[in-house]
């Protein structure tokens, strides 16, 4: 059995680890590679970030049972996810690694994906030479010199940002909330996360809330990266929360989801939110689509 696994270090913590290098992050990472999920590939992931407001954050790889593995989450990915989920707007440093003794650089879908975080190209990228344990840091824009990026005036990844939806019918859910901060109805989280997903280019924000056996919710936005095969889906984005913060639990044990989107939009979430729903999640769990204008 794993040892629990905490994703987010407050201030206090991260500074009491010290610096942003190989030797101190190698037995965090160590310790988080029994909570990457890579049963498929057999390769796991682990991705560690420290947010501009001084805590640390951390991201698994995620693989989806039964599934192709285009529907993973990377490390990466999970990072950004939780950051979004604690609200961390920048990133002052990243890592990866598969086994703490070796630091890569994000793959190149994610260094799309990363960039569309606002001056990420000051983010500092730890590396280690394949053969030793010495870090350099380097900039995203090695990797990634003059990515593309959407519209100027648009916020970026992780900035605030609320889309104006509003529920389709929304006299017929008697338990959405007036918006509220810390209301747990699944209707309402997974409102609430629609409403500050990232669609700046589609125009369709989506989200989904989770629960499971026990009771307890899980909710996540979309996030829509700029080479749009790379994007985060809302269904993978609840499950970012799902791993971070449900004990380890398995799949099976999610018995109800909500997806809210747009019933017109130029996309829909929807048959895709199904099939992955149906794959992994309890075979009874109940599915439900509130669409928005
Ligand atoms: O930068 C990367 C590259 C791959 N993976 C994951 C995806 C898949 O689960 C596994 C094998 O590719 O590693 C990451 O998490 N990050
Ligand atoms: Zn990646």
């Amino acid at each position: 059995m794993a040892q629990p696994m905490r994703f987010m270090l407050n201030q206090i913590e991260t500074e009491s680890y010290g610096a942003f290098t190989p030797q101190i992050l190698s037995p965090l990472i160590n310790h988080a590679i029994p909570h990457t999920r890579a049963q498929i590939s057999g390769s796991p992931v682990v991705a560690v970030g420290g947010g501009s407001s001084g805590r640390t954050f951390f991201g698994v790889n995620v693989e989806l049972p039964g599934l192709p593995l285009d529907h993973s989450i990377h490390a990466e990915q999970f990072l950004l996810a939780n950051l979004a989920l604690h609200f961390e707007q920048k990133l002052e440093c990243i890592a990866i690694s598969t086994n703490g003794y070796y630091f890569q650089e994000p793959c190149g879908h994610c260094c799309q994906l990363l960039h569309k975080i606002r001056d990420m190209s000051d983010t500092k990228i730890l590396l280690t030479n394949p053969t030793g344990q010495k870090g350099t840091y380097m900039n995203l824009s090695t990797f990634l010199p003059q990515g593309l990026i959407s519209q100027a005036n648009v916020p970026r990844l992780l900035e605030r940002n609320f889309n104006c939806i509003e529920l389709i019918n929304h006299s017929l859910y008697m338990d959405i909330c007036s918006y509220s901060e810390h209301c747990n109805h699944l209707n309402c989280r997974a409102l609430k996360a629609a409403t500050i997903s990232y669609a700046p280019d589609s125009k369709c924000p989506s989200g989904v809330a989770l629960i499971d056996h026990r009771g307890k919710v899980y909710s996540g936005g979309y996030m829509e990266s700029v080479a749009h095969n790379t994007s985060l889906g809302p269904v993978q984005a609840a499950l970012v929360d799902f791993v971070a913060n449900g004990d380890g639990q398995e799949f099976k044990n999610i018995v109800e989801a909500v997806l809210v989107e747009k019933k017109c939009g130029v996309l829909s979430q929807e048959a895709t939110a199904r099939m992955i729903l149906e794959k992994i999640a309890d075979p009874d769990c109940i599915f439900r689509v509130l669409h928005c204008k």
